[in-house]
């Protein structure tokens, strides 16, 4: 199988090159032409969509993988038309594209989609109410593809961590070295998932010739607030030595904590769908992060 996989540098891109491998032959593109830590990529900016179809054409995979996106949050108060660019505009071209020769498409989205007011766990045809800029462009994104008519999988996936990225694992790890006291907030709830879950996933429901299976969730089980899981990373910090000693965490009210962009109160996906598709059972998210730090 030809792998065509956008944007090999991010959390997740990072992750598919190892998971993806066994598959068959891979072609990584990324903004500048390099990969890190070291390599070469094929350079391609999501910015010139006019770049994309010729990827598509000069490449002829069987299938293509889009791990990019705009993920800046707060950022994206701010920067409207760029993260519409990326994340809407982009995956659009992207989608029909791949249509157009028959290519599917694995793309990813986010829990962000939702408003957070559900109290149970959301289903991937709950009615979706970003309450950003950034969910609503991943949402624009997600409907261009299934305008598109291409053959897609759509992976819905949340608070995403990994040891390498900008992510609130390495935040907490940096600011715990740094403080006394970390205050975090303990009214937002959901499912931190570790990058090499989702690739190990979107690689077993590749082999599965899963591609048709349009929109799934993909999370650990279980669920915790941002507090919590500061509290497990400061913990699992200390156990492996990678911070001295732990500060103090208290938790915060959302209000306490103001940010540009508004972000859900309970944004928990419900897997089962995925789960069944996949054929594999996910694990609870303190397993996945204490996996991720090697415990
Ligand atoms: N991070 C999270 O918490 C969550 C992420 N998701 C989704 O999962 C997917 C993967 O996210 P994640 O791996 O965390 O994202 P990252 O932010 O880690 O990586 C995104 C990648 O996209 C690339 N990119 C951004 N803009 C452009 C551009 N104009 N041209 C080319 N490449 C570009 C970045 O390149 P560069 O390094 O050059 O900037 C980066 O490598 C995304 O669809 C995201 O929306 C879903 C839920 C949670
Ligand atoms: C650094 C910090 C953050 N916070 C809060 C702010 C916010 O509500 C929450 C998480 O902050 P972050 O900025 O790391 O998270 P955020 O950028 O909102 O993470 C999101 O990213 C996008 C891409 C997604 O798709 C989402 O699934 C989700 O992972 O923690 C504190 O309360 N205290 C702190 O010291
Ligand atoms: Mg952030």
């Amino acid at each position: 199988m030809k792998i065509l996989l956008l944007g090999g540098n991010g959390q997740v891109g990072r992750e598919l090159r190892r998971s993806l491998a066994p598959l068959g032959e891979i072609v990584v593109t990324s903004r500048d032409g390099r990969l890190e830590p070291e390599g070469p990529a094929e350079a391609l900016d999501l910015s010139d969509l006019g770049a994309i179809a010729r990827m598509v054409g000069r490449f002829r995979p069987d299938v293509v993988v889009n791990a990019t996106a705009y993920t800046a949050v707060d950022k994206a108060e701010a920067e409207r038309e760029l993260a519409f660019r990326i994340n809407a505009e982009a995956p659009g071209v992207l989608a029909s594209a791949c249509a157009e020769a028959g290519i599917p498409l694995v793309h990813y989205s986010t829990d962000y989609v939702f408003d957070g007011q559900g109290t149970s766990p959301y289903r991937e045809d709950d009615p979706t109410a970003p309450l950003g800029v950034y969910g609503e462009s991943k949402l624009a994104g997600e409907e261009a593809i299934r305008a598109s008519g291409v053959e897609h999988l759509i992976l819905r996936t949340a608070w995403v961590y990994a040891l390498h990225g900008h992510n609130f694992l390495r935040t907490m790890l940096r600011l715990a070295a740094e403080r006394d006291e970390l205050r975090v907030v303990g009214d937002q709830v959901g499912s931190p998932t570790p990058a090499w879950l989702i690739a190990d996933v979107t690689a077993r429901l590749l082999a599965n010739g899963a591609t048709d299976a349009g929109t799934l969730h993909l999370t650990t089980a279980g669920q915790c607030s941002w507090h919590a899981f500061a509290g497990e990373i400061v913990r699992l910090g200390v156990e492996t030595g990678r911070i001295e000693r732990a500060p103090v965490i208290t938790p915060i009210p959302t209000a306490d904590y103001p940010t540009p962009a508004r972000r859900p109160a309970f944004s928990v996906l419900d897997t089962r769908r995925l789960e069944q598709v996949a054929g594999v059972g996910l694990p609870q998210w303190r397993q996945a992060l204490a996996k991720t730090l090697d415990v």
